[in-house]
């Protein structure tokens, strides 16, 4: 089988600072301030061409920031990853400017991923009309709701057709009516035989949409395989998570952050 994305020992490491003082000391000064924070320790993954993935994990599990990386949005700390395919890797939820207008960001997206001027113009009325904008696609984009950001994203995404689509929450702020005509189209991208990273909460949708499950936890992998084998297992998990308070969420979070220890401390590059 081709592969499609291959990440090896992907890390990504934020700093994370008590006041505004200890975030200028860093930067100015050669000592360091702050606390290290991996929201990545050594991720490892690779997608076949045409596969439907879904990424899952409680909130801050990594799954953003690793789809992001793949999609090229945010620098990894360290590790590799390899695309194969067109570089029209697009996160729906990434890339807009909130001071132009919708038109003139559909103009800026598609420029920034190699389209001409005379394509861009083709695309644009099938992207409007897609994103059901109508006059608002001449506003600035810091008028929109979150479910019109989400639309403009998606529509410039589906229409400049790229190989490997990464949709991130994008379908749980839109209205019903939208969501469905999403899903519809990337119901579409998928029997074309795309790669698709679908980032979502909705057990329902991967299970309906995805063929494999990515589980994070706590920046790291926690299983990855078939939906059918790994949802189970993750339902059961969410089930315990729900049931567990406070405390026993704290303490469960510490044991990951040691074994993410373990694992960064064995990490020769780090
Ligand atoms: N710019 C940043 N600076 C510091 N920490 C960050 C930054 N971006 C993300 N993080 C942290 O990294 C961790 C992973 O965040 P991420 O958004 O990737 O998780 P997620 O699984 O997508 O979460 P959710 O389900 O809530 O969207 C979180 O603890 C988050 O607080």
């Amino acid at each position: 089988m081709e592969k499609a994305i291959v990440a090896k020992h992907i890390t990504k490491k934020y700093k994370l600072y008590g006041n505004t003082k200890e975030r200028l000391l860093d930067l100015i000064t050669p000592r360091s301030y702050g606390e290290d924070f991996y929201a990545l320790a050594d991720v490892n993954f690779e997608a076949e061409k045409g596969d439907v993935i879904g990424f899952l994990g409680i909130n801050g599990s990594g799954k953003s920031t690793f789809s992001n990386i793949i999609a090229g949005i945010v620098p990894q700390t360290t590790g590799t990853v390899e695309i194969n395919g067109e570089a029209s890797l697009i996160a729906v939820s990434a890339g807009l400017k909130n001071q132009l207008t919708g038109r003139e960001n559909i103009e800026l997206k598609c420029l920034m991923l190699g389209f001409t001027k005379k394509q861009i113009k083709e695309m644009e009325p099938s992207i409007i009309e897609f994103s059901e904008l109508g006059k608002f696609i001449d506003q600035p984009v810091k008028s929109y709701s979150s479910g019109m950001k989400s639309r403009l994203g998606f529509a410039i995404s589906v229409t400049v057709n790229p190989e490997i689509l990464i949709i991130d929450e994008a379908l749980s702020v839109g209205d019903k009516a939208f969501a469905e005509k999403s899903l519809a189209k990337m119901k579409e991208f998928k029997a074309k035989g795309k790669t698709m990273i679908f980032v979502s909460h909705s057990l329902g949708q991967v299970k309906q949409f995805c063929d494999k499950v990515l589980w994070l936890e706590f920046g790291m992998v926690r299983d990855f395989g078939p939906t059918e084998e790994i949802l189970p297992k993750y339902e059961t998990f969410i089930k315990d998570w729900q049931k567990k308070t406070n405390k026993e969420r704290e303490l469960y979070r510490q044991a990951a952050y040691e074994r993410q220890k373990d694992v960064l401390g064995s990490m020769t590059n780090l």
